[in-house]
């Protein structure tokens, strides 16, 4: 009996059917044969230009490129004299290194030459790779994809190796790191072998459920298996909008009543004019917003117009934008003018914004809010006077800078509530693809369990473990390959 279920195991391992195309054939269209080349490093005038080869005629253009040298040793920095093949004219001496597939980044023989920046050296050792025949320039992600389609990287890690590239914050590059490291891949790779176990267990009972000497609880077992993952799939989903924050940035809102200081704040955070700032009550009227890195985290930061009611048509205009992007926000800013609580413009702000917010509990909403009491240079030396209750706060004065330290770091627990802190805990989901996959992977389980039919039960199994399968890019379709390449670009 335990031989049968080690070839069902075993037959069960061998993947999805039809629900995506196989590596193999799934794998981008690569022109093979063709070797590639293109500069790696930024465009511009830079001190030193990476342009590296992918391809079989790569050793031979680099040998050709340093006539009459023979190839240098793998994997060591070499230093040549780089020269037309055409004309013989030299063009730079340069380091090069030379890494025989499989050991190299794209698993097929690459070339890297580390150049003089000059974009008339870089341009002159380009014309002279194209003069080589079998060479042509790379196209978008070309070498990404070429180190893909020969295992070298999964399709998460992809992903991660194009945020890494974009990534312009700390926690994003933290969370690109662990995603090139293969996290999210090592878990879904685990995720699937827990449900080609269950899958063992139903089609053993499928083949053998008559005989007497079947392990008994086979189905039992599968079940248990199943609702595990569903617990553990469940509890990534829910966390699957913080992981797409961090790669796209949190929403942070900054409101209040008119002339509380908002502008300023955001001129302050941003550190650059963004808004005017003036005396004048109703100042600001669209919303203004600018892209910031607070505390490490990628935030998309807005100022609103001040609310209040009973202006112009034009100010009631950007007071209903005002509440329109508040309820789009995932961490609101509310101030207010410390020296002005008890004014009713002071007092409706608190009852119509802060006090709902504080009386949801965490789960009803999803966004946090960090009362500020701004213009503390204002207060005499014993704080602001009797006036309404208010939840904890934090006091401010934009014009000294006296708080921001302590508001900074309020935000930075916020924001890493919102985001999700990539140095720790479980990977995030960055993808709305990823998340599609893991929903899918739950449809299934579901359809698994309400399933009479042993049958339709395996099939469900089997399209589970399918959408898990697509998520590291084991059977990728070449159009999501596409979309996910189209991230890179040339060189990369
Ligand atoms: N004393 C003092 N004045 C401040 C402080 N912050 C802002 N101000 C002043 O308060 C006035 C209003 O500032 P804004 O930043 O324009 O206020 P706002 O909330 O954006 O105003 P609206 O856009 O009109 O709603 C300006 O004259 C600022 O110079 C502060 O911390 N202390
Ligand atoms: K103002
Ligand atoms: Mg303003």
């Amino acid at each position: 009996m335990w031989r049968g279920l080690w070839t069902l195991a075993a037959r069960a391992a061998r993947g999805p059917r039809r629900l995506c195309r196989r590596q193999g054939s799934g794998a981008p269209a690569l022109s093979s044969g063709a070797t590639i080349f293109a500069l790696s490093s930024g465009q511009g005038r830079c001190g030193i230009a990476v342009i590296r080869t992918s391809g079989p005629a790569s050793g031979y253009a680099l040998r050709i490129l340093t006539a009459p040298r023979d190839l240098p040793a793998a994997r060591k920095a070499s230093l040549r004299l780089l020269s037309d093949p055409r004309s013989g004219e030299p063009l730079d001496r340069a380091l090069v290194l030379w890494f025989p597939g499989p050991r190299s980044f794209t698993g097929e023989d690459c070339v890297e030459f580390h150049v003089h920046g000059g974009p008339a050296v870089v341009s002159g050792i380009l014309q002279a790779l194209g003069s080589v025949p079998g060479l042509r320039p790379a196209e978008a992600g070309e070498f990404t994809r070429r180190a893909f389609a020969h295992g070298k990287l999964n399709l998460t890690e992809v992903e991660g190796l194009a945020d890494l590239i974009h990534a312009e914050t700390e926690a994003q590059r933290r969370q690109a790191l662990r995603q090139l490291d293969g996290e999210l891949g090592h878990l879904c790779r685990s995720w699937a072998g827990t449900l080609t176990k269950a899958l063992a267990h139903v089609e053993a009972y499928i083949d053998f459920g008559e005989d007497d000497d079947l392990e008994e609880g086979v189905l039992e077992q599968a079940d248990v298996e199943v609702r595990a993952l569903e617990v553990a799939l469940g509890a990534h989903l829910r966390d699957a909008r913080r992981g797409q924050r961090l790669r796209s940035g949190a929403h942070v809102v900054v409101t209040g009543p008119p002339n509380a200081g908002k502008s300023s704040l955001v001129n302050l955070l941003s550190r650059k004019p963004v808004s005017i700032v003036s005396p004048e009550p109703g100042t600001t009227r669209d919303v203004l917003e600018t892209p910031v890195d607070l505390a490490g985290f990628p935030v998309l930061l807005s100022d609103t117009a001040g609310l209040r009611e009973g202006t112009g048509p034009v100010e009631q205009e950007g007071v209903r934008r005002a509440w329109e992007r508040l309820e789009q926000a995932d961490v609101i800013v509310a101030m207010l003018d410390a020296s002005d609580l008890a004014s009713p413009s002071s007092r409706n702000f608190l009852d119509t914004v802060v006090a709902p917010m504080g009386s949801q509990s965490p789960s009803e909403s999803n966004q946090r809010l960090v009362l500020v009491l701004n213009k503390s240079d204002l207060l005499p030396p014993e704080g602001p006077g009797p006036g309404p209750d208010l939840p904890p706060n934090l006091l401010l004065s934009c014009l000294t800078g006296e708080g921001l330290h302590d508001l900074l770091e309020a935000l930075r627990k916020e924001l890493a509530a919102v985001c999700g802190d990539p140095s720790t805990g479980s990977p995030l989901l960055t993808r709305a693809r990823h998340q599609h996959h893991l929903k899918g992977c739950l449809d299934a389980l579901s359809h698994y369990k309400q399933s009479k039919d042993l049958a339709l039960a395996a099939e469900a199994l089997r399209v589970a473990r399918g959408h898990l399968t697509c998520l590291t890019g084991g059977g990728g379709t070449e159009e999501i390959l596409d979309i996910i390449f189209r991230d890179f670009c040339v060189g990369k």
